[in-house]
């Protein structure tokens, strides 16, 4: 008999993302994702990217003009439709484990928690203008970030990757070994 199609295997026929990245701005979801989806032969499901296709306007957009709650109940919508449907590498934003549904939600996924240390993550996210949360003190932004949604993170995650003072080569490689393991 021929092998199950991947989307299918070891899932009882559920779709579900072989891997769910969460962490703060700049911890390297989006970049770590594509690696990592690329070493897997599966496609990366980005929610900022979602957000963006369904509101036809950009993350920084609609912060500015629909305000954060318009934002996170499109991303409430971005990481329930991944969730179900999106059989390869999902990054999610930030901010997406503030919702309790969304953590709830999370439960029983591999969830990999890519940590970075507030230096790390100012450094990446630099002078970007595109995370409206960091425009004003990007640092003290951080830090308090990373504080209040620590235990958030910690709560979600199956695994927990460090990424500070490492390449996003390195980063995908151990959560390629840490999810096969
Ligand atoms: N491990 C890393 N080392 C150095 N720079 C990184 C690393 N991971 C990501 N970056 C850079 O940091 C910035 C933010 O990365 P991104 O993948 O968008 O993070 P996130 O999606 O978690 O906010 C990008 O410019 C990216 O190239
Ligand atoms: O932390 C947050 O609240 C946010 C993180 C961003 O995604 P990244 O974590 O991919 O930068 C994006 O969803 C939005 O700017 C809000
Ligand atoms: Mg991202």
């Amino acid at each position: 008999m021929s092998e199950a199609p991947e989307r299918t295997r070891d899932t009882g026929g559920d779709v579900r993302p072989v891997a769910v990245l969460v962490g703060p701005p700049g911890a390297g979801k989006t970049t770590v994702g594509e690696l990592l989806a690329r070493r897997l032969g599966v496609t990366l499901r980005d929610t900022d990217a979602d957000i963006e296709a369904a509101l036809g306007m950009t993350v920084a957009d609609i912060f500015i003009e629909k305000g954060e709650d318009a934002f996170r109940a499109a991303e409430r919508d971005a990481v329930t439709a991944a969730l179900a449907e999106h059989p390869g590498v999902l990054a999610l934003g930030g901010g997406a484990v503030i919702d309790p549904g969304n953590r709830a939600a999370l439960a029983g996924h591999t969830v990999v928690y890519l940590e970075v240390d507030v230096s790390d993550a100012a450094r990446r996210v630099g002078l970007a203008r595109d995370r409206p949360l960091l425009i004003e003190a990007p640092r003290a932004r951080l830090a308090a970030l990373l504080r209040e949604r620590r235990p958030l993170y910690d709560e979600v995650a199956a695994l927990m990757v460090n990424t500070s003072g490492r390449t996003p080569e390195e980063v995908a490689e151990d959560v390629l070994a840490r999810i096969s393991a």
